[in-house]
């Protein structure tokens, strides 16, 4: 029985290559055929924290204990003696025994336990009932459980009641319970052993359990392979002993090429969020199944090509610069959610040769920018950088001097994108006159003005606020030149990205007063983390506010991004869509039903689409839907199909030449 290696998937020929240059696996995908098990192997699966979430004593106690004073104190006493009971510190007859002398239970009970259990199977479980039920003749249920709660549960999923080893209750002529069966194997030490002897199974035998009595059935060379279950709880005395871990049953299939219910375990996508990316995102993506490490601040290049290895998702904010080197050694990334703006950060041309979508959160954080523009704008205008500095030394300076209302100032905008427009209409609201000028032909909101060129506008303004995105050629846009042209006096903004301002120049147009006061929140170079020093000349310059890039730092903004990315990021890995990307084909794609979806990544070069379907057609494969969209570099194609198709059809998909990538999602 012990001598075969696992060999459960005479079909399946499981995960393929993502990448169609490397040998690795990615999420969602697998072999197009899992046929299951084949029949010499039997799955001998614990009850309670494997099939459901929960101790169903720990639960009858809290229904029987309803009313006792002491109630909290006795499920404690409860939880702790189950707790050493799987961990292999009490023997179990002796964790049964304790327990049900504790309970106070009665056979009316068992009709809430059974409703609440009902509602606690796993979530794993839930999702695999297709597996459990076509595979019901070699799955067993083993365990020192109680068959009158686990038989409703288990068939529920189409487990055999015949394949259901447990104890039973014994009851008074009252209906309370008082004790079990004892003749019972699963009644004593090594019961499960026992059992597992007894039943004689002519196989190889996997069991997936998370306590230790699980594992005796393998320390007793009863089972090929012991999986140590973790979705519910994580006894590390058990997983120390396991072949195996398994985070759900979906890695359970998955690592034995089964069929399943998804085609890549969530488990086993790993997620990487640097720059202190907001507590929501992590819980939504933990929330997801997914193993997420968070760090607090950004890495630089030669770290983060170590910390990215084996990532298949990556949170950066703007500090993170993800290079052309960095993306050439992750062997695993799939996509990359920039939780801010700008994109600027990351190599986009790389990220698009290899298949990597980008997405960002275009406006969470718009609000958030425009106020604080407005707030400074407001400050350095009515000179209070300087006034507040000298009362904080004791100094009386009440005076109306170089102070104005922005009432009736001109305010010149150079970007009038989301943020660009956004301020125009509170500026306007102010009773200032707006100006814009942009690359691109901008539709002007309410009563704003549009320059025909940046000289213009930076002729006419009072105050300058900049606000292009951080494009490479924008570098300096604002030099020397460009202070020369701005009126004397003029109050300056950068709150868009550090490398458009040339700062030599800014700080000699503050030193001759041209500038009256400036107020700046990003930096060519910024600290990488809030130990860093900030360097810059800048410092303590008159009437100049510095803000450790902080316009889009509000706990509003912050928590709507923590949203909105993963919300992208969810979309492309679970269903394909890719709307919202910044250097992908946009698709938005209908949501994936009793289809399989193949997802072709290509260079865009004529007739991929052409070869897909002569694929598809000499397979004789019906098309249910089909999308494709280009850029001027990719194109995606996906492609629903009916769920059955041999392995050849991925295999040449995967052939086609200029295939950028290529993955399967059911
Ligand atoms: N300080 C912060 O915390 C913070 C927060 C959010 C956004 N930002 C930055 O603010 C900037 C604007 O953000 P947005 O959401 O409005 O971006 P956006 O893409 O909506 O708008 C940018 C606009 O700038 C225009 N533009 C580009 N280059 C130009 C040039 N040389 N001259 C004139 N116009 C030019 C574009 O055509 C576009 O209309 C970005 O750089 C973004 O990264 C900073
Ligand atoms: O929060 C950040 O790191 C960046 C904020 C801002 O510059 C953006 O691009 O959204």
């Amino acid at each position: 029985m012990l001598t075969k290696a696992p060999n459960v998937g005479t079909a399946d020929q499981g995960p393929t290559p993502t990448d169609r240059n490397s040998a690795e696996r990615g999420p969602a995908e697998r072999g197009p055929a899992d046929r299951g098990p084949a029949d010499q192997t039997y799955f001998v699966i614990d009850f309670d924290s494997t099939f459901t979430k929960v101790e169903a004593l720990d639960v009858l106690g809290e229904i029987s204990l309803i009313g006792r004073p002491d109630r909290d104190d006795v499920l404690n006493q409860i939880k702790v003696i189950t707790d050493r009971g799987m961990s292999g510190e009490i023997s179990l007859a002796e964790s049964l025994r304790l327990r049900l002398g504790l309970l106070n239970a009665h056979r009316d009970h068992l009709p809430a336990l059974i409703e609440t259990l009902m509602g606690k199977i796993s979530d794993s479980f839930q999702r695999n009932k297709t597996f459990l039920t076509e595979n019901a003749d070699r799955i067993y249920i083993v365990s020192s459980g109680f068959k009158e709660f686990i038989v409703p549960i288990v068939t529920a999923l189409g487990i055999k009641e015949e394949h259901v080893f447990a104890n039973t209750f014994e009851f008074d002529e009252a209906g309370n319970i008082t004790g079990c069966d004892c003749d019972n194997p699963l009644s004593t030490d090594k019961g499960k052993v026992k059992l597992i002897r007894d039943l004689n199974l002519d196989g190889d035998v996997y069991v997936i359990g998370d306590g230790y009595t699980d594992y005796e059935i393998r320390e007793a060379g009863l089972a090929n392979k012991f999986y140590a279950f973790t979705e519910n709880v994580v006894r590390p005395k058990v997983i120390e002993k396991a072949d195996s871990i398994s985070p759900s049953l979906d890695d359970f299939l998955f690592e034995n090429k089964l069929s399943r219910s998804q085609s890549y375990p969530k488990s086993r996508i790993n997620v990487l969020l640097l720059e202190n990316v907001h507590p929501v995102a992590v819980q939504l993506f933990e929330q997801e199944g997914f193993n997420v490490e968070i760090r607090k601040g950004a890495l630089d290049e030669d770290e983060l090509i170590q910390a990215i290895q084996g990532v298949h998702i990556l949170g950066i904010r703007s500090k993170t610069q993800v290079t052309r080197r960095v993306i050439d050694s992750a062997n695993k990334l799939m996509t990359i959610g920039a939780f801010c703006i700008g994109t600027n950060q990351i190599d986009l041309e790389a990220c698009t040769e290899k298949g990597i979508a980008v997405f960002n959160a275009p406006y969470s954080n718009t609000r958030s920018v425009v106020e604080l523009a407005i707030g400074e704008i407001i400050m350095l205008i009515r000179n209070i950088v300087p006034k507040s500095n000298l009362m904080h030394q004791g100094v009386w300076d009440k005076s109306a001097k170089n102070s104005f209302e922005v009432r009736g100032k001109k305010l010149g905008l150079i970007g009038y994108g989301n943020i660009g427009t956004q301020l125009s209409v509170v500026a306007e609201a102010l009773g200032m006159e707006v100006y814009f000028y942009d690359v691109v032909d901008k539709l002007a909101l309410g009563n704003a003005r549009k320059c025909k060129s940046l000289d213009e506008l930076l002729a006419v303004s009072d105050i300058i606020s900049l606000h292009t995105d951080g494009r490479k050629d924008n570098k300096n846009l604002i030099s020397y030149r460009e202070f020369g042209m701005m009126k004397n006096g003029v109050i300056f903004l950068n709150l868009s990205r550090g490398h458009i301002v040339d700062i030599p120049a800014l700080v000699d147009a503050i030193e001759r007063g041209k500038v009256a006061g400036a107020g700046i929140d990003v930096f060519p170079y910024e600290p990488k983390t809030n130990q860093e020093e900030f360097m810059s000349d800048l410092r303590n310059l008159p009437n100049v506010i510095l803000t450790p890039h902080i316009g889009g730092s509000t706990e509003e903004a912050q928590e709507n991004i923590g949203n909105f990315v993963p919300g992208k990021l969810l979309e492309y890995i679970n269903n394909g869509s890719t709307y919202g990307s910044v250097n992908f084909p946009e698709l938005q794609l209908p949501l994936l039903k009793g289809s399989h979806r193949l997802l072709h990544i290509h260079a865009n070069v004529p007739g991929i689409l052409a070869q897909i379907n002569n694929i598809f057609g000499k397979y004789h494969i019906n098309i249910q839907g089909q999308y494709l969209k280009t850029t001027e570099q990719i194109g995606y194609v996906i492609t629903d199909i009916a769920k059955d198709y041999s392995d050849e059809v991925v295999q040449e998909l995967k052939n086609i030449d200029n295939t950028i990538k290529f993955r399967m999602l059911y």
